[in-house]
């Protein structure tokens, strides 16, 4: 696909990125992605979208929501292009991403969307709830990330874009590990971000073993 098409005199339609994640906490890796995204595809917004549970993280232990939303919120502050969108966290049950672009596609009906994955995740959207579905409601961007391979696979090519973007081998999973283990998060996330976790106490290892 051209990265950005547009139809000679034809009005352009506002061209809106999804950054799903369950932003555990959000990085600068999740944020790297996000503006590259925005810029090779000349995106007007990028909506950063918490997950309520994600499905494939329904054993796992992740902070509740209101917090990620609201590390995400601050995140994004500083960026006049980046928002924050409830409509996940807001809605009863397993967050599935068809349900996400359903609700935006509602919300925004005279947008185009993109929806940016990193490699990790776009490698999995073939066992997303009703992914043959996924590709009528959106363009789907995959970035590349340290330790993963980036590939279009079996994914409908017309409807995928791959990206190289600045690597940043950072995950949300290493954060949580360092502040359970008193490292620091400085650099990794936002200043923000870092001070939030410690005035909530975020991720502070449970008596049990392990970080909360
Ligand atoms: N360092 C990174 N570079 C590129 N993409 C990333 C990076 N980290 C996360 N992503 C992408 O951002 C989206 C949200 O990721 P998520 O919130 O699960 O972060 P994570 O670091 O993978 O978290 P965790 O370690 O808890 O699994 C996913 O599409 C993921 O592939
Ligand atoms: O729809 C699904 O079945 C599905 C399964 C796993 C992950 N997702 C979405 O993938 C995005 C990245 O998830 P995560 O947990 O890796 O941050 C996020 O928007 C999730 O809602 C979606």
């Amino acid at each position: 696909m051209t990265p950005h098409p547009r139809g000679d005199g034809d009005a352009r339609r506002r061209r809106t990125g999804i950054m799903g994640g369950t932003f555990d906490p959000v990085h600068h890796g999740h944020l790297v992605a996000a503006s590259e995204a925005a810029s090779r595809f000349d995106l007007d917004e990028v909506v950063f979208v918490p997950t309520g549970t994600q499905p494939f993280k329904e054993a796992s232990r992740v902070a509740p929501a209101e917090h990620r939303y609201l590390m995400t919120v601050v995140a994004t502050a500083s960026n006049p292009d980046f928002t924050v969108s409830r409509v996940d966290i807001d809605r009863a049950g397993t967050t599935y991403t068809i349900d996400t672009l359903t609700d935006l596609t509602q919300q925004r009906p005279d947008e185009d969307l993109f929806f940016i994955t990193g490699a990790d995740a776009l490698g999995q959207i073939l066992s997303w709830k009703e992914a043959h579905r996924l590709f009528d409601l959106a363009h789907f961007i995959g970035v590349t990330r340290p330790g993963h391979v980036l590939d279009v696979g079996d994914l409908p090519g017309d409807r995928v874009s791959l990206l190289e973007v600045p690597a940043m081998a950072i995950s949300s999973t290493a954060c949580r590990e360092r502040v359970a283990s008193g490292q620091p998060v400085w650099y990794l996330v936002p200043d923000g971000v870092v001070q939030y976790i410690s005035k909530h106490g975020l991720y502070q290892p449970d008596p049990q073993g392990g970080a909360s």
